[in-house]
């Protein structure tokens, strides 16, 4: 028997996710862009007669990385303002510099950049909060990546919106032109409660509930975020938030580095989400947001890079690594945040805090092909005794060789397959140029 498929991959390892471990000598059968079949590679071969197979003969196929809380046209300010607070980051240098160029053009070429260097590295979806989120959507679009579009909003105005009002305006405005597409999902992205006040908040709060949308901000940051929301409305930010209503399950926290034991119990019983991004976290020398704590109260946490001015990479690989050593150091606890943990953080948990868990995040029959394939040969992987151990804490992005969105090629054997590197380069350099005069 014969069954049709698009594409058969055959990899030593398959890592679904969904279950611990890895399976070896499996195959995974790919039709119309879904995940059609997971299944020993001897039945594989005898069962599908596909029109495209791929031997990988020493790779772990993991679900597509989902980064769940980026800033992807900040890849044009990489390297712009480093070692700074994230305060005078963003006062001093990132605000004034948005202000000044931050365009269509530059969201469109910033995140066409970002989303190569994404797919690259095996990230095939994004939740994204930037500017401009049309163009955003159509360099998505364009380079084949999965995003989430923040419909962002501040209280002050910038070139793309004039006040809350507009920003709200905008971003729905934007979903209704690219709600439709396939690859494109959408959420609510106030900045941050010092950026917001209350009835925005409330406003957001109401049209997320009628539309079913996450709410996706950045919160209990840094030390003075919490001292400033005290000094001015006389409650710490979560519960501020929680008073307004914000806590529930289509809550994105970002950052949730200084969160007391109340607050984590509060995160909890909300069934909110949070994206940790360690490497932003450092490097703003925000803090160290307590994850071993979080998981263990049992609040679903995904992984971010956070924007590649304060990274500077978009690299989930090097998140994974991360989050897995800080957890054990700074609970004490060696067990603490294992492999298997880290990678579901990159893959499954992230795609669950943005509803899309029944579509993408882990390796199974039904769920879009969202898949990426790791070489794991090189001496410095050897020997190997797990593989879920060497993909977090052994693998790098440059070990990763193959991706698929939708069950479509997006890199081949490293390359790019539908963007232009010297294109995507140049682009960079117009930037470049532009923001030192
Ligand atoms: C409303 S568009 C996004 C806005 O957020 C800024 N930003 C980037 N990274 C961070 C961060 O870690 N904390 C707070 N704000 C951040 C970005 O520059 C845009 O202005
Ligand atoms: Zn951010």
């Amino acid at each position: 028997m014969n069954a049709p498929a698009d594409l058969l991959l055959l990899p030593r390892w398959v890592v679904p996710v969904e279950a611990e471990g890895a399976l070896t000598d499996h195959a995974v059968a790919v039709r119309d862009g879904r995940i059609l079949d997971v299944l020993p590679a001897d039945a594989a071969r005898a069962r599908y007669a596909a029109a495209q197979t791929v031997t990988l003969p020493g790779h772990a196929l993991i679900p597509g990385l989902v980064n769940l809380h980026g800033h992807a046209a900040m890849s044009l300010l990489r390297g712009f303002a480093d070692d700074l607070p994230l305060m005078s980051w963003l006062r001093d240098r990132i605000w004034p510099a948005e202000k000044q160029h931050v365009s269509e053009a530059f969201v469109f070429d910033g995140t066409l950049l970002a989303a190569a260097e994404m797919l690259s590295g095996g990230i095939t979806a994004c939740n994204d909060m930037y500017f401009h989120p049309q163009a955003a959507g159509e360099a998505f679009l364009q380079a084949g990546m999965r995003a989430t579009l923040g419909m962002i909003v501040l209280e002050f105005p910038s070139a793309y919106a004039a006040d809350a009002d507009d920003y709200l305006t905008k971003g729905l405005a934007v979903r209704d032109e690219l709600k439709e597409e396939p690859l494109l999902s959408f959420a609510f992205a106030p900045h941050a409660p010092y950026t917001i006040g209350d009835a925005t908040f409330t406003r957001i709060n109401t049209l997320a509930e009628q539309l079913g949308l996450p709410i996706h901000t950045h919160v209990h940051e840094t030390a003075g975020e919490i001292q400033d929301s005290l000094a001015q409305h006389g409650v710490r930010p979560l519960e501020r938030l929680a008073r307004l209503g914000l806590l529930g399950p289509n809550f994105i926290g970002v950052h949730a580095v200084h969160v007391n034991e109340a607050e984590i119990e509060s995160l909890a019983a909300h069934g909110c989400h949070v994206a940790h991004c360690p490497a932003s976290n450092l490097k703003l020398a925000s803090g160290l947001a307590p994850i071993a704590d979080l998981v263990r109260a049992g609040v679903n946490v995904g992984l971010g890079t956070d924007g590649a001015a304060s990274n500077n990479r978009l690299d989930l690989f090097a998140e994974m690594r991360l989050a897995a050593l800080l957890a054990k150091g700074i609970s004490g606890d060696a067990a603490a945040l294992p492999a298997a943990a880290a990678l579901r953080m990159a893959t499954l948990d992230a795609a669950r805090a943005l509803n899309l868990d029944d579509h993408i995040g882990s390796i199974a029959p039904g769920k879009r092909a969202d898949l990426v394939a790791v070489d794991l040969r090189p001496l410095a992987a050897q020997p190997l005794f797990d593989p879920v151990s060497h993909l977090v804490y052994v693998a790098g992005r440059e070990h990763v060789t193959h991706v698929w969105v939708d069950g479509q090629l997006k890199l081949n054997e490293r390359r790019l397959v539908h963007l232009d590197i010297d294109d995507l380069t140049a682009r960079a350099a117009y930037w470049r140029g532009k923001l030192s005069t």
